[in-house]
């Protein structure tokens, strides 16, 4: 998220003016002096058995961003993660994290980030309250504050309720703000979010979302990776696509729709139709550059033409003997975009806990 100062200076006022340019230019200097949240330089990171996990990364994250980080699993994206935040040493590469050199100030890194992993870091035989109090411990915030800093956070994740109860109760979506509390008892600048609702159903996923929305809105820089591409496209600023370790794709979500060219037609049909569906509609001359995919209900059609063009291929298949049963013209969405960066959906696992407290 980049903040930008707008003037309402009258344009009849030129001291006011004139000071309102001094005030734009010392901002755009400081904004280029103030270290970046994350300025990554050719990271390399290659296990002890040979696998290249992470081949040759740059990137470069403004304070204030939320930032998303997409890639099908065994991509490289809790490899880079666990560099940023220290926990592995690159083979290779420039790391900087606020401004920190992850290799030689990695003390420093680590007090300035929050890193909430994708497995649970949560003690379940302590209480919520303890597990908070514990992490206020392990993170050196100073004693006086550890009680009105738990009761705080537990209240922002909705926990208080079931403060002192032992974490082992808790559902998924309840460890998952629990583990998201703990990671941010410091009050960190930079927080780092391992696909964070994995597992959950869409009203634990929206509380964790309002939180990180506020969070970030109050100036935490976010680095989130996430299976779930409606989740990275309601929420993030800009995006990233690793792909084999290296970064294939980046831009605001809109900038990537903009990328798949043009818009989906989404066509269902009846029966066992769909394979000799796409036949039709690969053959089919105005669609000459477009995309087919064969989908669930039947296919999907990417071309510039799609609106132009949809209804003469609807035509054409009923000409064919196909039955349509519905379809559909709409904008791209991030699916579509991984769908032709990678070749294949990436791929989501069901919901499977209940998250509510
Ligand atoms: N400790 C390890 N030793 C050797 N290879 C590893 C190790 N950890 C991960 N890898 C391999 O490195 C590659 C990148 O893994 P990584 O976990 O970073 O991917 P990811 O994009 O986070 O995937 P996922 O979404 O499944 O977590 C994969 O090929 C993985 O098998």
């Amino acid at each position: 998220m980049n903040v930008s100062r707008h003037s309402e200076t009258p344009a009849s006022d030129p001291s006011a003016a004139a000071a309102d340019a001094d005030e734009t230019q010392r901002t755009t200097t400081a904004q280029r002096d103030a270290p970046r949240a994350i300025d990554v330089d050719g990271l390399e990171l290659t296990y002890g058995d040979g696998t290249e996990a992470v081949s040759g990364v740059e990137m470069s994250i403004p304070r204030g961003e939320f930032f998303g980080f997409l890639g099908p699993n065994g991509a490289g994206k809790t490899t880079t993660i666990k560099v940023l935040a220290t926990l592995l040493s690159p083979t290779a590469g420039e790391v900087r994290v606020n401004g920190f050199d992850a290799r030689t100030e990695g003390r420093k890194v680590r007090s300035s980030i929050g890193y909430m992993p994708q497995e649970t870091s949560i003690d379940p035989e302590l209480t919520a309250r303890e597990n908070v109090r514990f992490a206020c411990e392990a993170y050196g915030v100073p004693r006086g504050e550890r009680a009105d800093r738990t009761d705080e956070l537990l209240d922002l994740v909705d926990l208080v309720d079931v403060a002192d109860k032992e974490a082992e109760e808790f559902s998924g979506g309840m460890k998952k703000r629990l583990d998201a509390a703990t990671a941010l008892v410091h009050e960190p600048p930079l927080v780092f979010l391992d696909e964070p609702t994995t597992g959950l159903d869409p009203k634990a996923r929206n509380r964790l979302w309002e939180y990180f929305r506020r969070i970030n809105d109050e100036g935490t820089t976010i680095f989130l990776t996430t299976q779930y591409l409606e989740e990275a496209d309601q929420l993030c600023d800009r995006l990233a696509v690793i792909l084999d370790g290296e970064i294939v794709i980046e831009g605001t979500p809109a900038e990537l729709k903009r990328e798949v060219g043009g818009e989906v037609l989404d066509i269902d049909v009846a029966g066992d139709a769909h394979a000799e569906t796409a036949a039709i509609a690969r053959d089919f001359e105005p669609f000459a550059d477009a995309t087919v995919e064969t989908t669930d209900e039947g296919i999907s059609v990417t071309a510039r033409s799609a609106r132009q063009h949809g209804t003469d291929l609807l035509v054409a298949l009923r000409d064919a003997g196909v039955t349509v049963t519905g379809f559909n013209v709409r904008e791209p969405t991030l699916d579509d975009v991984f769908l032709a960066i990678t070749g294949e959906p990436l791929d989501e696992e069901t919901p499977d806990e209940e998250g509510g407290s």
